[in-house]
């Protein structure tokens, strides 16, 4: 999900922003570096040098050439679980004692997730003092020749100057798009690298089989610099072998991490597919402390090296990315009348969310949502282990007290899962409804009804957590989530996909809510051969679709809805931005 770049129209921008405000009005000089995705449109900003060579002179400009080099790099690309890779590698790190700088993408609420020093967001002063003098200097040198960046090359560079004026030990950086051609591959000589799982996303940047992708993905190996990767499809693997043999690196497949490794912690990212990337972190840290000569130090209790030490397993126990496999417990039914141990009189509401967007993804999304469900439907209590508790705490801060008391009061509901669902254009639905719908239940997983919904953030404009949200969007074309429901009714009822299936008729009344009933009837036997189609509906506003879905449990105390936000992530930060409001 990285933004793509091409033709920029920069607006002509405060040399000194004003003191008031300053933060949205970084949003918008960032949001000017954006163009809207064009498919299958190659882009170029112009100017005479090349997308690489820009990159250096920009580095060049802001005196951040040389010193990349003392950033102590780890690079990381691939398809799948970059970012979380990323973030266990920067968790492992700094719970051996290291200054930490991560870099990641894309961004869920605030663009400043993207930039952590020591384990934390970068702060809103910061974030601005290191902002301004980037975008000034290069606004200065800017020309015909040299235009501004556009956005994914502009916080790559934020990225270096925050890092390197944090004084930062390791910098771990995740790569935007592919590798051989992405902004972060100035970065000429890394301390290690890691290839995370390989598959088919972005085909139209990388190309369409999974040796092209795995191409672009080996065109961060530098000379000689180790590599990590994680089982590959074997085409996959000998392109790595490939490049991997004519740069002289050497390459190691790392295998999932053994559970008995934790000694009975568990990962803080859940999901199976996070023990791959775990693995992956795992070594690129070990990698990493040999290369700087801070591993015997770390190993010196344990001559054989079979035991991961202590700092490893903190920092792979308390690793944190949010909307990957997160658990968030929506309490603010119960918190809204829950003065007395009485006010519980509200159903549940729980949001699994997973911005996976690409097939393999949706498998793992399935597969953890799935087992996810059941390791709670076994629970005899309400507070389960899968919940979030900080979770908990940040979406219901000031009644976490009622919180815990409502907890007690668990009784038998009846538990339905929902799907909120949308995902960009650019992918294919085709694929991802039926890979979702086919993984759940082949472990016995089924959505009693599915909802399609626009995201709120847009492409061009570049939000913070404080930016408002657009309360009625009801102008906004459907037909994308029209679409999107007519496929998900001919998946779970097996239609052939050439049936035509009639959407036009939508629920009357305000925004077009359907009526409480509709969550709490299953129709999934129904086939929707009279045009009515009873297991899904089309909302044209996000907000709108979790108020009604608060009110659905606070009318219905006996019900509870396990809602899977997934195929966006920028639809997984817009609930997240609601939730947390
Ligand atoms: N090893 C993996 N194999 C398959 N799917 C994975 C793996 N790791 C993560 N995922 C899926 O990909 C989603 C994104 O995970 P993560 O942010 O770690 O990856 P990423 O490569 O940074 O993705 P993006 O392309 O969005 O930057 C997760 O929510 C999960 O659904
Ligand atoms: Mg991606
Ligand atoms: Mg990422």
């Amino acid at each position: 999900m990285e933004e793509t770049e091409s033709n920029v129209a920069v607006k002509d921008f405060l040399q000194d922003p004003p003191l008031s405000n300053s933060y949205e009005t970084a949003m918008e000089a960032l949001s000017s570096l954006i163009t809207r995705p064009k498919r299958g449109i190659q882009s170029s900003i112009g100017g005479k040098y090349g997308k690489l060579d820009r990159m250096h002179v920009y580095l060049k400009i802001l005196d951040l050439e040389e010193q990349i080099t003392g950033l102590r790099i780890i690079h990381v690309a691939g398809t799948k679980g970059k970012g979380s890779t990323c973030t266990f590698s920067e968790a492992i790190l700094r719970e051996c004692g290291f200054r930490t700088g991560l870099f990641t993408s894309p961004h869920l609420i605030d663009v400043r997730e993207r930039f952590r020093v020591d384990g934390l967001e970068i702060s809103e002063d910061k974030f601005l003092l290191y902002f301004w003098d980037c975008w000034n200097r290069l606004k200065e040198h800017a020309n015909e020749d040299l235009p501004m960046p556009p956005l994914f090359q502009f916080l790559t560079v934020l990225a270096f100057k925050i890092f390197v004026s944090e004084q930062v030990d390791v910098a771990v950086i995740e790569v935007g798009l592919g590798g051989t051609n992405d902004s972060t591959n100035v970065i000429k000589e890394p301390v290690v690298c890691g290839i995370t799982s390989l598959g088919m996303d972005h085909t139209e940047t990388l190309g369409d089989t999974i040796g092209k992708i795995a191409s672009h993905k080996a065109g961060i190996f530098k000379p000689r610099i180790p590599a990590f990767t994680v089982p590959q499809p074997s085409e996959a693997m000998d392109v790595l072998n490939e490049r991997a043999h004519e740069l002289a690196v050497p390459l190691k497949v790392v295998q999932p991490l053994d559970q008995r490794h934790l000694k009975g912690l568990k990962l803080s990212l859940s999901g199976d597919h996070q023990f791959t990337n775990a693995g992956l972190a795992v070594s690129l840290c070990k990698s990493w402390l040999q290369m700087t000569g801070n591993w015997e130090k770390l190993s010196q209790n344990d001559k054989q090296g079979v035991n991961l030490p202590e700092a490893f397993l903190r920092g792979l126990a308390t690793a944190h990315l949010s909307g990957r496999a997160q658990v968030v417990y929506d309490s603010s039914a119960k918190c809204y009348n829950s003065s007395t141990a009485a006010g519980n009189s509200s159903g549940d509401l729980i949001f699994y969310l997973d911005g996976a967007h690409s097939p393999e993804s949706m498998e793992v999304c399935a597969e953890w949502f799935s087992s996810a469900v059941q390791e709670r439907k076994q629970l005899p209590k309400f507070v389960s282990s899968s919940i979030d508790v900080e979770s908990k705490k940040e979406v219901c801060e000031n009644s976490y007290v009622q919180y815990e008391r409502c907890t007690t009061q668990e009784s038998n509901k009846i538990s339905k899962k929902i799907l909120l669902f949308n995902c960009m254009e650019v992918r294919d639905p085709h694929v991802l409804l039926p890979r979702l719908v086919n993984t759940c239940a082949s472990s016995g997983t089924y959505f009693s009804k599915a909802i399609f919904v626009p995201s709120m953030s847009t492409y061009n404009k570049v939000t913070s957590g404080t930016s408002s949200i657009p309360s009625h969007i009801s102008s906004r074309d459907l037909s994308w989530q029209f679409s999107l429901q007519r496929l998900w009714e001919k998946t779970i009822h097996g239609i052939e996909p050439n049936v035509e299936l009639d959407t036009s008729s939508k629920f009357e009344g305000a925004e077009n809510l359907p009526p409480h009933e509709f969550l709490y009837k299953d129709a999934s036997h129904c086939k929707p051969a009279d045009g009515n189609l009873t297991c899904s509906t089309v909302i044209s506003s996000l907000p709108s679709t979790i108020k009604w879905l608060r009110d659905c449990v606070r009318e219905n105390p006996t019900l509870r809805l396990q809602v899977l936000v997934t195929g966006s992530l920028h639809l997984v930060g817009d609930v997240l931005k609601l939730l947390k409001r």
